[in-house]
Order: structure tokens, then C-alpha cells, then sequence
């Protein structure tokens, strides 16, 4: 669930005053997603989404979000459009939070992704990665290696509560990155969490990308192996050799990566496996049993993160395969 703001229809009706879109028909709370409230909105003009930004977005970041969303629906990439706000501005308060409208997209997200949808995905992220080379806002990736570190020094005390053993481990996975995490790749905007249940789908063709809350600048192979670690693995967190290829083809068929991009992908796929390790962790032990929120397994990137620790070469991602 996630709804953490309500709102009540004086108050709806007030913030939508600041726009042109017609009369309020009717809103109702989304339960899906797991960072901010989300309201369908339906009123005269069509069917919007009303989101209301949460604990984990910095306000200072919506320019950010919400021009990259302008600038790749304006590039033809099919993703949420900010409504402007009659004083041409995108953001606006409700209940004391920041917030905005976006167009909705047509779609849903697959729960079981199969071969054809992973490789969709890897054209589609690369099609971003390409229309987001002239985007002109910048933003760090603040979860990257200094931001999991923060992450692992409030997690760390507890950490052998979730399985014993996690601190020594986690602590040498630390070690491995200040050797070699690389900083001379090819780089640009990434989603930085295209995950399954941000991509929609209408039967086999994709619809629609959403939810830049976390994009930023970062390495593009970084954003590839963030992808091979939650599309390409299985329920049972055994790693689809079919669906990794089908992925890497696709996303090649658009950009094809660098040598060096390919050589660094086991690191970087153990790093974005660390990453969600991490926030996952964080949530599970600091988020109140009975929360609204539902909390995912971070024992799911930790199985992916020894997974890629001691993967043999980049061809078991199936890369240089046929
Ligand atoms: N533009 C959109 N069009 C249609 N549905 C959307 C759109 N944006 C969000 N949603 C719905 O809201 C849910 C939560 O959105 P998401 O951006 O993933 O939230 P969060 O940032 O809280 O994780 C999605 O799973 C989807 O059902
Ligand atoms: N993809 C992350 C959680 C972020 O949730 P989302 O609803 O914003 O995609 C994870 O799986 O840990």
C-alpha cells in the first residue's frame, strides 16, 4: 500500500484549482508503489495521476524528475508528461507535501517478465539513455557508493539479526568497491530502478516507462546491471541465462556497450545488488510491522550479490552469445 498522505476533497479541489483541467470527478488511492502516495485523478479533462512526494524525495530534486520526464516525452520516449499548473510552473502543495499531476499511461506491469518483455526492456533502456544525452539539469546518483555506506552504517548494528554473518560479509563487499568501482565509463541520465513493476505493457509491447524518482547521473552500465538483477533472475533468485541475453541483445540492438562497460559489469551488477541489499534492509529493519508500506525480501540482492561475486566471465550474463 502505498498511501501515506491522505487527502481530503476541500483540499483536492483547492490544488486543482492551480490548473486547467476541468471539474474533479472522482480520485481514489493507488495501492501499488512503495516511495509516495499516488491517487488515480479523473475530472472533466481526463484521467491523471496525482502523486504526493514522500520521506526518500528531496524536494530540491523535482525539477530534476519532473523536466527529465518533459524532455523524454518530448523525445518520443513514452513515459508520464508533468501537467503545467496554470502559472506554468509543475509542482504545487497538498496536505503540507509537494506535489504533482502527471498523465496516466496506458499499460501493467508483468509479473512473470518472459524472454520477449526483457528484451523490450533493454531497447527501451537504451533508447533513454540516448534521449537523455542533451537533458540539461544534473543530479548525482545518491546511491551510490558514498550513499550506501551511509545506508550501511545505520543498518550494520542489526544486520545479524536479518542473517548471521551479514556484517563480515557486507563489510568486505565495501572493500571490494573502494579497489575498483569505475569512474571512466560512458555516463548520462539513468532511471537507476527500471524495474518490472515500472515498466507497462500492452501484451508484449511496451507501453510505458515511469517512476523517475531515482534517476540521476550515473554510468549507463550501471542502469544495465541494475536491470539484469531485477529482470533476469528467476523466483527461486537462480540468475535466466535466455533472459539476460535477451536483455543485453535488445539494449545493444540500440547501444551497443563499450568493451570496458562489458568487462565492468560484474562489479557493477554486485554494486546495484548492494544497492537494493541495502535500502531493503534499511526498510526492513526501521519500518514498524503493520506499516502501510509493504517491505520487500532484501535476501533476494543479497542471493544476486553472490551471485555476481563469483560469476566467471561476462558470457554467463549472455554476452558474446548467439
Ligand atoms: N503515469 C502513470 N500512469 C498510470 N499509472 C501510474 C502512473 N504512475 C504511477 N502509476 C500507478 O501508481 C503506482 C505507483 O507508482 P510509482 O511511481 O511506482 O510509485 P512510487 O514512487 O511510490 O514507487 C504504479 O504501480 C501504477 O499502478
Ligand atoms: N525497486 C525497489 C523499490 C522501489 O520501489 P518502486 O515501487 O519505487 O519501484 C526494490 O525492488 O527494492
Amino acid at each position: 500500500m502505498a498511501v501515506y498522505t491522505d487527502i481530503s476533497e476541500v483540499e483536492l479541489a483547492q490544488f486543482l484549482a492551480g490548473y486547467d483541467l476541468g471539474e474533479m470527478m472522482s480520485y481514489k488511492g493507488i495501492a501499488e508503489g512503495s516511495e509516495n502516495s499516488n491517487f488515480y485523478l479523473h475530472t472533466s479533462a481526463g484521467t491523471y495521476i496525482l502523486t504526493l512526494y514522500e520521506r526518500r524525495v528531496d524536494a530540491g530534486d523535482l525539477p530534476f524528475f519532473l523536466g527529465l520526464m518533459q524532455h523524454l516525452a518530448n523525445k518520443g520516449i513514452s513515459c508520464p508528461l508533468p501537467v503545467e499548473r496554470r502559472d506554468g510552473s509543475l509542482i504545487g502543495e497538498i496536505a503540507g507535501r509537494p506535489a504533482a499531476i502527471i498523465t496516466f499511461l496506458e499499460g501493467v506491469w508483468v509479473r512473470r517478465p518472459t524472454a520477449a518483455h526483457c528484451r523490450a526492456v533493454g531497447e527501451a533502456l537504451a533508447g533513454l539513455h540516448l534521449a537523455g544525452s542533451d537533458f540539461a539539469l544534473k543530479r548525482d546518483n545518491a546511491l551510490s557508493v558514498d550513499g550506501w555506506r551511509r545506508l550501511w552504517a545505520q543498518a550494520r548494528p542489526r544486520a545479524d539479526e536479518f542473517e548471521p554473518g551479514l556484517v563480515a560479509e557486507i563489510d568486505g563487499e565495501f572493500d571490494a568497491f573502494a579497489a575498483g568501482w569505475p569512474d571512466d565509463l560512458p555516463a548520462g541520465v539513468i532511471h537507476a530502478d527500471l524495474f518490472p513493476d515500472n515498466v507497462f505493457f500492452l501484451g508484449d509491447r511496451l507501453s510505458g516507462l515511469i517512476d523517475f524518482y531515482f534517476a540521476c547521473n550515473d554510468l549507463f552500465a550501471y542502469d544495465v546491471a541494475t536491470c539484469l538483477n531485477a529482470w533476469c533472475f528467476e523466483k527461486d533468485n537462480a540468475f535466466n541465462l535466455t533472459k539476460g541475453q535477451a536483455f543485453l541483445s535488445g539494449y545493444e540492438s540500440v547501444r551497443p556497450l563499450q568493451e570496458a562497460e562489458r568487462q565492468a559489469l560484474p562489479l557493477l551488477a554486485r554494486g546495484s545488488a548492494l544497492r537494493f541489499t541495502l535500502t531493503r534492509l534499511y526498510d526492513w529493519l526501521t519500518i514498524p510491522d503493520g506499516a502501510l508500506v509493504q517491505k520487500r525480501d532484501p535476501n533476494e540482492f543479497i542471493r544476486r550479490l553472490r551471485f555476481h561475486r563469483h560469476i566467471g566471465g561476462v558470457s554467463e550474463y549472455g554476452l558474446g552469445r548467439s
